[in-house]
Parts: structure tokens; C-alpha cells; sequence
């Protein structure tokens, strides 16, 4: 079960690169049971908040409280040239910290790597997979890990309608089924309007917090 209250509450967030500010005076809240979407144009500032609320960086003011174990799969990861780690390899990692016997290790990888639909690619290095393709072993590594907070930047970029729908599909089941606290930048307007909040950034200001139709109509 999830900690009770919020997953990340972060109040003011400012920062800048190289003395430039980006990101100015930002305030969110990350639920459990709940898809965030980040959404804004490009340079808005997705990938800089995603980054802070993980807490790769820190801002320059405000303040950021995470409540749980968490897993960020960032944007167009690279590959280590020098470690060959398989598909496989790199979704086991994802167990490592998990008081789970070999066997069911086993079988969470294999229903991560199908999930994510890297299935017939297990023994691939990830040197040659596509950049999409290494993202998407790096998010079944977040969700073998069973994180209670999941931060994703633009997990769907450069993937066909229905690879990114089922994308789509899973981070929604991980939040509405697992309890997970999922949060994710996208560029995609259709995956935003079936978000559970939204958070919509325009020159690093967040200008709406919106509550989507789509899950205020079930809830
Ligand atoms: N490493 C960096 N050094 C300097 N400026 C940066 C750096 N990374 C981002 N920026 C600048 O910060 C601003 C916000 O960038 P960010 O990558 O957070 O936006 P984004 O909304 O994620 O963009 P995209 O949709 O293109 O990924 C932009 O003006 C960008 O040029």
C-alpha cells in the first residue's frame, strides 16, 4: 500500500540554467492513484520540473517534499558503451531492491518487458536499441521496481498511435490499479485529456491545474 497523503508536494519551484530563469514559481501536487500530465510547448519547461520534482536537480527557490520510493525515466536515455546490458539485464535491475524469490523476479521481468511491448528483444543490448525502444526498457525497469511515485518525461515521443496508446494504457493502469503516483510529460493532447490533473506550463509559468473529464466522470 502507498504512504498516506500526497506523493510530492512542491511549493515555488524556481530555476534557471546558467543564470537564466526557466522555471519560475511552480507549485504541484503528485497523488497516489493519479496520472499527472506535464503539457506546454516545446522549451516550456516539462523535462526541468520533472527533473526537480525527482530531484536530479535542485531549484534555486521553493521547496520539494517526495513520500515514497521513486523512479524517473528520463528523456532519450543513453546507453553505456562499456557495460553490454541486455533488455533483459537492465529490467532485472529493477528487482534488485524487491524481497522477491529468482522465480517471481523472473516472471516480473518477462510481464515488464511484454508490458511495455519489448517482447522477442529480452537478449538485445540496449547499444542497439532504438532511443524510444531504450526508454521504454528504462520504464519496465521503474515499474519492475514496484516505485510508489513513477516520473516519466515524454516516454511516448517518437513511438506510432498505438504503441504510444498502449503506452498510455499501462502508466493509467499502474496509477488507477497499483495505487501508483504517475507523473509525465507529454507533448501528446490526446493522452493529456485522459490524464487524471493536468498541469500545463507556457514559459515556465504553470498556468492551468487542471482535473480532466475523463476521470472526474468515473470517479
Ligand atoms: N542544460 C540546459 N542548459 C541550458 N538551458 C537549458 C538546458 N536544458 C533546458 N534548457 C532551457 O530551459 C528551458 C526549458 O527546457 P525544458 O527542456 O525543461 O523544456 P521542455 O518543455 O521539456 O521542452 P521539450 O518539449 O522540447 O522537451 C528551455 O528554454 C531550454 O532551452
Amino acid at each position: 500500500m502507498p504512504p498516506p497523503g500526497p506523493a510530492i508536494s512542491a511549493h515555488g519551484l524556481c530555476f534557471g540554467y546558467a543564470g537564466r530563469e526557466v522555471l519560475h514559481d511552480v507549485s504541484v501536487e503528485l497523488s497516489y492513484g493519479t496520472l499527472t500530465a506535464f503539457a506546454g510547448p516545446n522549451g516550456s519547461g516539462k523535462s526541468t520540473l520533472v527533473e526537480l520534482l525527482a530531484g536530479v536537480r535542485v531549484p534555486l527557490r521553493g521547496e520539494v517534499r517526495r513520500l515514497g520510493s521513486i523512479s524517473l525515466v528520463v528523456q532519450r536515455p543513453a546507453a553505456p558503451e562499456t557495460l553490454p546490458l541486455t533488455v533483459r539485464d537492465t529490467v532485472s535491475m529493477g528487482t534488485w531492491g524487491r524481497r522477491i524469490g529468482r522465480r517471481e523476479a523472473r516472471g516480473v521481468v518477462a510481464e515488464m518487458i511484454a508490458a511495455v511491448g519489448l517482447d522477442g528483444l529480452e537478449s538485445r543490448s540496449l547499444t542497439e536499441l532504438s532511443g524510444g525502444q531504450r526508454q521504454r526498457a528504462l520504464l519496465a525497469q521503474a515499474l519492475a521496481s514496484r516505485a510508489d511515485i513513477v516520473l516519466m518525461d515524454e516516454p511516448d515521443a517518437g513511438l506510432d498511435s498505438t504503441s504510444r496508446q498502449h503506452i498510455h494504457e499501462l502508466l493509467a493502469d499502474q496509477a488507477h490499479r497499483r495505487g501508483v503516483a504517475v507523473g509525465c510529460a507529454s507533448h501528446d493532447e490526446r493522452f493529456v485529456a485522459t490524464a487524471d490533473r493536468v498541469v500545463r506550463l507556457e514559459s515556465g509559468h504553470a498556468t492551468t491545474h487542471g482535473t480532466t473529464g475523463a476521470r472526474a466522470a468515473t470517479l
